[in-house]
Formats: structure tokens, sequence, C-alpha cells
């Protein structure tokens, strides 16, 4: 059972500024006139500004249990209300501005917030948009005055200033509303993900635990979520001069230096900016000597980019690869040491090696169905080796979804005091009880085809099938979709080629369809069309759309079917 109020992350802040008050908790790098800037703040700092901010929040009017969106870069300040908030028992919703307008309107109508904080160019979006207009009662801006309608961070804390530093911490029960974070809708709508302290407690124990984060390091923090647990370990942040929400336009140069002027331990990044950094990295030569650990999350990691990143390491460091979602994170995790001796069964079809489960974690693989379920037994599970659906339980794992019941009855299964989460993706357990991801559940393509004597079914999984067509020489990646033709769900696999062709596809496709009928998990797959560059999400520049893609796929073969 939950013990009863006792919960808020901010705990290991104040152990923390108790213990090594003057030890760097943030730094944050601008780029000002042509030049790299830092801006530091010590962990007793990060402590005190947050009471001070927590405080006045609530003497505006904001109570424990409101919700409040923040829109702020990573900053000083980000830092300081982010955990302010969490002081306050105050629910910060967190999105992620790359996922579009329409899709954000959607986000704030399903959570209504009842404050917004934000830069000025969020909220300039807010009121263009109508974020949020039916419930937000408070606007507070971050980095601006209050020209929007509601009062500046600064006027705001001279306003109400704290007398004596003794903020009294709300504290909540295990499994309260402690934040909502909304998944990045790569499958559709973002869904609201409903987090407690006692998930964020998980999660700090996994990284203190399976990636022995220790006080005192210092972690490049590229994604703005993880680089909030460096304080709540005793790790200081190292924020670098960068579009968050587009790592893939970061400037190397620019993260190298961070690395460098800190002697960063711990490098915390998405497969798109590990392959830039490798690149530019390889490049120019770099070492990035101070590094003791790498960790990949996010997306599915590519094979040759983590071999040129690993160049840029000292003999001995790993890049660890880490599985996991906004429900529940993270899941598992394999050393790149470790992945890199699966490659020949990757290339053949077997899926992406994803590791084993992080400490107090279940893992299951379930048949695939689109039923909802409604409790666990253990017959529900296949066999090692089958292909099915992975599912979770532990307790970092998310229990609800946001006003959105629709969605909690499909991906949750009741087992006992908590829920098992479907992960929605497909993959299977081998005899070590290592997971392997296959593909979205969404993305699989089931084929039925009839003549006139027998009906022949054929499954092809997204991981699987396009990891077999990748070794093709001329292929930089290529993207599974289904399209309906002739009433028939057919398969086709778009590709992207590394150069430009010069000759004609047919070629190509020749070869490509000798490779798929080599393979079990691409047999029968006949056709192939080239795309100039795949719609992708802006985040982890790996996430194909292939909802969009599909559209295109089919408009090309029935032009083809024409000709
Ligand atoms: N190491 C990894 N290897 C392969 N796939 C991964 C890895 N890490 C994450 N993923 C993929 O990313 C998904 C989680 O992403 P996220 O929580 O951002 O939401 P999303 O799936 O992109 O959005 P939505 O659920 O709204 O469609 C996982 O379910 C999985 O498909």
């Amino acid at each position: 059972m939950s013990e009863k109020k006792q919960a808020n992350l901010c705990r290991h802040l104040i152990d923390a500024a108790t213990q090594f008050p003057t030890s760097l908790a943030v730094a944050v790098q601008k780029k000002r006139f042509n030049k790299l800037i830092y801006q530091e703040m010590d962990f007793a700092q990060l402590h005190q500004r947050s009471d001070q901010i927590a405080f006045a929040l609530n003497q505006y009017g904001l109570k424990s249990g409101d919700k409040a969106v923040l829109m702020v870069t990573p900053s000083l300040d980000f830092f300081s209300i982010t955990f302010a908030l969490f002081k306050a028992g105050i629910v910060p919703i967190l999105v992620d501005p790359g996922m579009g307008t329409k899709n954000l309107k959607q986000c704030f109508k399903e959570a209504k917030p009842d404050a917004f904080i934000g830069i000025p160019k969020a909220h300039f979006a807010r009121r263009l948009f109508g974020w949020g207009r039916e419930t937000i009662k408070h606007n507070i801006t971050v980095a601006g005055t209050g020209l929007w309608g509601g009062i500046g961070l600064k006027a705001l804390l001279a306003k109400y200033p704290i007398q004596e530093n003794n903020y009294s911490m709300v504290k909540l029960e295990d499994d309260q509303l402690a934040a909502i974070l909304f998944t990045s809708g790569s499958t559709g709508t973002p869904k609201g993900v409903v987090y407690s302290h006692e998930m964020f407690e998980a999660q700090i124990s996994v990284l203190k635990n399976d990636y022995q984060i220790q006080h005192g390091e210092r972690d490049l923090a590229t994604f703005p979520l993880f680089s909030l647990f460096g304080p709540a370990l005793g790790m200081a942040s190292i924020v670098p001069e960068m579009d968050a929400s587009k790592p893939i336009t970061a400037n190397p140069e620019y993260l190298f230096e961070a690395i460098q002027k800190y002697e960063c331990s711990n490098l915390f990044a998405n497969p798109a900016l590990i392959e830039i950094l490798g690149n530019a990295g390889n490049k120019k030569g770099i070492k990035l000597a101070t590094l003791k650990r790498v960790i990949s999350a996010g997306a599915p990691a590519t094979l040759p980019s983590l071999k040129h990143f690993s160049k840029l390491l000292n003999k001995g460091v790993d890049i660890l690869n880490s599985y996991g979602a906004t429900e529940s994170l993270p899941i598992s995790k394999i050393a790149s040491s470790e992945l890199l001796k699966t490659e020949a069964i990757t290339d053949t079809g077997g899926g992406i090696c994803v590791g084993e489960a992080v400490e107090n974690t279940q893992l299951a693989i379930i048949k695939i169905s689109e039923e909802p379920i409604e409790n666990w037994s253990e017959e529900l599970t296949i066999p090692a080796y089958e292909i099915g659906e992975i599912v979770v339980k532990g307790p970092q794992v998310s229990q609800q979804y946001y006003a959105r019941d629709n969605a909690t009855v499909d991906s949750k299964i009741a087992d006992g005091e908590q829920s098992r989460h479907r992960m929605g993706d497909l993959g299977y357990l081998d005899e070590h009880g290592r997971l392997w991801m296959c593909g979205r559940k969404a993305h699989r393509v089931e084929t039925v085809f009839q003549d006139k004597t027998s009906t022949y079914t054929s499954n092809y999984f997204s991981i699987c099938s396009e990891r077999i067509f990748n070794t093709h020489p001329a292929v930089k990646r290529s993207a599974l979709v289904g399209i309906e033709l002739a009433e028939q769900k057919t398969a086709v696999v778009c590709i992207e080629l590394l150069e430009k062709p010069t000759e004609s596809s047919l070629k190509l496709f020749n070869e490509l369809r000798f490779i798929a009928d080599k393979h079990d998990h691409t047999r029968g797959i006949k056709h192939f069309l080239i795309h100039q560059g795949f719609p992708m999400d802006i985040r982890h520049n790996a996430k194909i759309y292939r909802e969009k893609l599909a559209v295109w796929a089919k408009s090309e073969i029935k032009k083809e079917f024409n000709k």
C-alpha cells in the first residue's frame, strides 16, 4: 500500500543542498556575441531559489494540486521553477514543443491547466492559438515582462519575497498525481502520461543502481527531462546552447566545448545527436576523454553510428542504449560493446537487442491483439523467441493516461496493486531474458493474399524487415508501410538512397527483391519505391511518420499501375 503523504522527489535536492551546498548543480551555456558564456548555480542556490519561487507562486494564488504548463527553455530558471512546482505540489504539464501547434492545443484542452509559465515566445503562441483559454487563470512570463497578460517572474519574486528561507515543502501520497508528461505522438495524438513521485523515485533509483551515477558527476544534459534528474542525483547538469526539441540542429562544437570545460563524466543524448557528434568529432579528431558513460535513449540506435561515436571515447567506455517510453522510463538497457555483437542477428531480421530489464522491472510478451485486456494472467505470455507485444511491470510504470480513459483501458492490464503497461511495441525475449524490439504494433503489416485455392498470410514487422534492406550498400534507410491494393493489404518498402541514383532503379529493386526472398522476415515483399526524404519527427530524426508515407506510397504505386 502507498505510504501516506510522504513523497516528494525534492527531498533529494534538499539532501544535496545540506550535504554539499557549494557543489555545482547546474551550468547553462549561452551564446553571446560569438562567445560562449556560462551561468552557474550550486545546490544551495537551487534549493533557495526554488523555495522563493514556490512561496511566491502560492502567494500569487497557485496551490497544491493546480496544474501549470511549463514552456521554458532549459536555463537556470527552468530548473528553479520545476523544483519550485514540485515543492509546492503544483503539477507541471510538460510538452514537447516540436509536436506542432495543433497537437499542443489538444494537449492543453485535455490537461486543463490552471496556469501557464513560459518564455515570451510561448506566451505569444498561447495567445495566437488560444491554448488553454478555457481554464488558465494565471500567466507567468519567464525572461520577460508581464506584457502577456500575467506577471513576469522577476516582478512576482519582488512582490512576494519569502521572509525566512523555510518553505515548507508539500508532501504527497506515493501514487498521487505529481506531473503530466506528454508522449511525442508518433502513433497518433500525444497522450498525457500521469507521473507520481513514486515513479520519479524509481527512476532515480535505477539511475543510481543500474547506471551507477554518483554524486559529484557532471552530465552534459541534452534532454530537459533527464537534466532534471541531475540535481536529484547530486550530479551537475551542464546544459548546452541548443534547441532541445530539435537536437539535430545542435552545433557539435558547442557541446564539445561544454564537455571539455566541465570535464563531464556523463553524456545523455538521443541516437540522432550521437550520430551528429560522432561525425563531427571524427572529422576533427576529437577525444572526449572525461566521459565515463554515455546514455542513448528515445529511439532505436543505429549500429554504424554507435561504432563511429565510440571512436571519440576512451577504451572501455560504453554507450548504454536504453529502451523505454514516456509511460515507463527506462525499461531495459544494453551496453554498446554487447550490442555490437548482435549486429548479424539484426541485419538478418532478428530485431534490435534492447538488453535486460532494469531493477524491479518485469518483462513479458503477449500475443498481438488490439483488444483490451482487463486482468493479467501468466497464461497470456508466449514462449521465448515468439514475437508479440511487450508488456512491462515495475515502480516506474505509469498507471494511467490523463483524461484519456480509452487509451488507459487499451494499454493497462490490472495485476494486483499495480497495472502492467502494454507498450504498443512488438518484440521477443531470448533464452537469456534479453529483450529484442521488432517495431511498433501499429506499424506491422499483415497481408492476406487469396487465390482460387488458398489463403496466404504474412506478418511483416518494421524493424526486422527494414534492417535487412538497410544492409544494401545503396540504401540509407528504409520504411515499411502497408497499403490497400485491389482490396488486399500489401507491404511496400520505401527507400532513401545514400546517393543520387545514377542508373534506373529497376536493378536496385531486383536486388532488394532477391534480398527479401532470402529472409523469413521479408519473404514476399515485392514493392519498392524511392523516396527523396522521409517525413521524420524532428526530435529523434529516427521515428518515421509512416501514416503520411503510406498515403504517398499508395499514390505512387497507383501511378505505376496506370502506366
Ligand atoms: N532503445 C530503443 N530502441 C528501439 N525503440 C525505442 C528505444 N527507445 C524508445 N523507443 C521507441 O520509442 C517509443 C517511446 O517514445 P515516446 O514515449 O516518446 O512516444 P512515442 O511512441 O514517440 O509517441 P506516441 O506513444 O504518442 O505514439 C517506444 O515505445 C519505442 O517504440
